[in-house]
């Protein structure tokens, strides 16, 4: 089939933005790459490489650095959105005066607003006036923008409330190297990418405290258990979350050096406090929002959420991760499938 080229803005010059401008290069796509640092870019255009986020590759020369938006958006009818959770108010607000036409924004990002609770098509929806806003597709899935950018096999998946935009955006991104599928469940792919970050920190805090694959392996069953749980009350279908979005995200980001996540989590538990963590870090490290957020839900929605409220425990009221763990292995026994039977009864399966 032939790929329709386009001219796409991909917003945000981190290791993400990045690995996803190349696979857009790669399908013969005109890409704009556009950060808020003004050195970054200028050294991006002169060297093709983004030092400071994927210092091992050589982007190729198709991928043009911008720094201003009112440049990077003209004749655009795609963007990538490719920046933090936090930072997607702010970039939507700029964006929004250099705007024409009604457009069609992939957002690429896995977190969900603390307070608000809104997932991020949400609160796309909400900062941009109707009339510019074509379409939201969310791009999700297990995949580390440090393979990406070797061009190692990786898999993702597309969703959008369109099937047509969802399949629009599968052919941009769709080669040998990055496959690309459609869901259109976009509650539980955007809850799925969320909340695995959350599974992510705590696998990282367990093998920081020198616990092995047993605690890892159970971390991330009965993480997906307690995401499907709260996934499906908000709507989501209980079937995405044993696809990439769900367990292959947290197997990918649960087990990775490349997780900042993991890594994040994995300081925690070797006795870092959560600023040292964050500075130390110095790359964005979605799940610590996102348990705040998650901790909310749970709350709104009346579901038990045990590893999320451990977590947010440690992070935010100053629990021990050991005591965190202690307390979680002698929680009141139960039916291992308790939950599922529930969610299938609710849902009139069984
Ligand atoms: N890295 C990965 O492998 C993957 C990441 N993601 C998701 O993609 C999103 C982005 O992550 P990632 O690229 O890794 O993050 P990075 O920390 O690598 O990069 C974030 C980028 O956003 C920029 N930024 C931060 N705040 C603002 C702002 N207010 N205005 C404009 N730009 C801003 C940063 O600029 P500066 O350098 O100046 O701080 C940086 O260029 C996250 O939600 C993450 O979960 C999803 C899948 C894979
Ligand atoms: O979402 C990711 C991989 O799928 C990236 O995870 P981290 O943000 O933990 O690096």
């Amino acid at each position: 089939m032939q790929i329709q080229k386009e001219k796409i803005a991909v917003i945000g010059a981190g290791s993400w933005g990045t690995a996803l401008s190349l696979v857009l290069a790669d399908n013969d796509h005109e890409v704009r790459l556009w950060g808020h640092n003004r050195d970054q870019i200028s050294e991006i255009n002169a060297t093709h490489m983004n030092k400071k986020y994927l210092p091992e590759i050589i982007l190729p020369e198709t991928i043009v650095g911008y720094d201003s938006l009112e440049e990077v958006l003209k004749e655009v009818n795609t963007i990538i959105l490719a920046v933090p959770t936090k930072a997607i108010r702010e970039v939507i607000k700029k964006m929004i005066p250099f705007l024409e036409n009604p457009l069609t924004i992939v957002h690429v990002s896995k977190g969900i607003e603390p307070d608000t609770l809104m997932r991020i098509s949400e609160m796309i929806e909400d900062e941009m006036p109707e009339s510019l806003l074509q379409d939201v597709v969310v791009l999700s899935g297990p995949s580390h923008a440090e393979e990406v950018s070797l061009r190692q096999p990786t898999t993702v998946t597309v969703s959008s409330k369109s099937m047509e935009a969802a399949e629009r955006v599968q052919d941009l991104f769709i080669n040998q190297h990055f496959r690309v599928y459609t869901n259109p469940d976009i509650i539980g792919v955007e809850v799925g990418g969320a909340l695995k970050n959350i599974i992510a920190l705590a696998a990282g805090i367990t093998d920081g405290l020198g616990y092995g694959d047993n605690a890892k392996a159970a971390l991330i069953t009965r993480g997906l258990a307690e995401i499907a749980r709260l996934g499906t009350k908000m709507g989501a279908s209980p079937l995405t979350f044993s696809g990439l979005t769900g367990i292959g995200d947290l197997i990918v980001t649960s087990t990775s050096v490349h997780s900042r996540n993991w890594r994040a989590g994995n300081l925690l538990g070797k006795g870092q406090n959560l600023d040292e963590v964050l500075e130390n870090m110095g790359m964005v490290v979605e799940g610590v929002r996102t348990t705040k957020a998650a901790y909310q839900l749970a709350e709104k929605y009346g579901v038990k959420m045990p590893i999320t409220t451990a977590l947010y425990n440690v992070l935010f009221n100053h629990a021990k991760p050991k005591d965190e763990v202690d307390l979680l292995m002698t929680r009141v026994k139960t039916h291992e499938m308790e939950d599922l039977a529930n969610v299938l009864v609710e849902k009139g399966l069984e």
